[in-house]
C-alpha cells in the first residue's frame, strides 16, 4: 500500500485549489445529491456520476455536448469528480463513458489551444497533465466504455484505463491523430500508446495519425473488446466484476509497478513540459494549422 500512497500525484492540492476557484467562477461546483443513492449519485454541469454495481462501482458519464471536447471547465469538473470517487472508500472501480451520442470524446478542446495567450495555454496544459496523471495512476479499476469516436486526447483518456471496450460502429474510431492536425503528440501520450500496443505499431500509428476502426483497434491491441453498441456498458460492468475479484492491494501495487516509471518521466519535468507546450502551440505555423483544422470541421457541416 505504501507504494500506492507514495505515488499520489504531486501538485494535486494546487490544481484542486485552482479547480475550486474555477468552480466558483462557474457558479460553484454543484454536487447535487439525488435519487435513492443519496450522496453517491452526483453531478456537475459536465460530468454525471451514477452508481454502477453493488455500490462499489461508479459510472462517470462525460456530458460536454456536442462532442465532449476536453475544455478547461470540463477537465476541472472531471478532476473534482474523480477525486471524490478516489476518496470514497466504498468505490473500487469506475466505468468512464459518454453521454453524448456517437462521440466518446473529441479530445482536447481546440478552442483552448487556438488564439489564446501563453498564460491560458500554460493553465490548460497543466490541467491536461493532471488529468493524465490522476487517471494513469488511479488506484481504482478504470474501464473505458467507448461508445463513439475517440480521437487524440479522447484516446489518451481511454488509454489510461485498465480495460477498453469499444462499440462496434463505423463512428467508433480511435487513435492518436495529432499529426493530421499538424501537431505532435507529446512524449507522455506516445509513452502511453507504446505501453499499450508496442513500439512498432505506435510508430506507425503516430506518424500516420491513424484512427483505427473497431476491428483494427482490436487487432492492434488498442482496445480489449469490441461489442455491439447497446452492450458496451453491460460488458464494461461484467469486465469490471472480473477485475474486482482481485484483492485491491495486490492489484494496485502491480498497477503502480507497471506504470510508475512512465508517470515519473512527466512528473520530473512537468514545468518544462508546460513551457514546451506553450512555445510549440504559440508558433504562428501551429496556430495556422489549428485554424485550418477548425475551419475544416466547420465546413464539414455546410
Ligand atoms: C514538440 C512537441 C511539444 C509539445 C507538444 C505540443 C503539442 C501537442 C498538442 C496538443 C495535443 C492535442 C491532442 C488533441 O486532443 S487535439 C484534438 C483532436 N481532435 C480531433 O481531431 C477531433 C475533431 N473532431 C471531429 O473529428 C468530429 O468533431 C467528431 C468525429 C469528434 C464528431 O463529429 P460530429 O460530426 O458529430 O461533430 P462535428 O460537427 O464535427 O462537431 C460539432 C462541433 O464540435 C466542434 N468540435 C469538434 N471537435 C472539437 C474539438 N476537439 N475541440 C473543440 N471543438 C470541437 C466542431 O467544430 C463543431 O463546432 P460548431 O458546431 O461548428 O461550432
Amino acid at each position: 500500500m505504501a507504494l500506492a500512497v507514495r505515488m499520489r500525484v504531486p501538485c494535486r492540492a494546487l490544481l484542486c485549489a485552482g479547480a475550486q476557484l474555477r468552480g466558483a467562477a462557474l457558479g460553484r461546483p454543484e454536487w447535487a445529491a439525488g435519487g435513492g443513492d443519496g450522496a453517491r449519485r452526483f453531478a456537475s454541469l459536465r460530468v454525471l456520476v451514477e452508481p454502477g454495481a453493488e455500490g462499489r462501482v461508479a459510472v462517470m458519464k462525460l456530458k460536454n455536448p456536442p462532442v465532449n471536447s476536453l475544455s478547461l471547465d470540463f477537465l476541472t469538473e472531471f478532476l473534482i469528480s474523480l477525486e471524490k470517487l478516489e476518496n470514497d472508500k466504498a468505490f473500487r472501480g469506475v466505468v468512464i463513458t459518454s453521454d453524448c451520442p456517437n462521440v466518446f470524446s473529441a479530445g482536447l478542446d481546440l478552442r483552448e489551444m487556438y488564439g489564446r495567450n501563453p498564460g491560458h495555454y500554460a493553465e490548460y496544459w497543466k490541467a491536461v497533465q493532471e488529468l493524465w496523471l490522476r487517471l494513469y495512476l488511479s488506484n481504482l479499476v478504470l474501464v473505458a466504455a467507448i461508445n463513439g469516436s475517440c480521437p487524440a486526447g479522447g484516446c489518451l483518456m481511454a488509454l489510461t484505463s485498465d480495460v477498453r471496450i469499444l462499440s462496434d460502429s463505423p463512428k467508433s474510431v480511435i487513435g492518436l491523430n495529432e499529426t493530421l492536425l499538424g501537431i505532435v503528440a507529446p512524449f507522455w501520450f506516445k509513452d502511453t500508446l507504446v505501453n499499450t500496443i508496442g513500439h512498432r505499431a505506435s510508430e506507425r500509428a503516430l506518424q500516420l495519425g491513424l484512427l483505427f476502426p473497431p476491428a483494427e483497434a482490436l487487432q492492434v491491441g488498442l482496445v480489449d473488446h469490441v461489442v455491439p453498441e447497446d452492450q458496451v456498458q453491460s460488458m464494461a460492468l461484467s469486465v469490471m466484476a472480473h477485475w474486482l475479484a482481485i484483492p485491491d492491494h495486490a492489484r494496485q501495487l502491480t498497477k503502480a509497478m507497471m506504470r510508475k516509471a512512465t508517470a515519473d518521466r512527466l512528473i520530473k519535468q512537468r514545468e518544462a513540459d508546460i513551457q514546451n507546450f506553450v512555445s510549440f502551440i504559440s508558433r504562428d505555423s501551429i496556430q495556422k494549422s489549428l485554424q485550418i483544422y477548425l475551419e475544416k470541421l466547420k465546413q464539414k457541416k455546410g
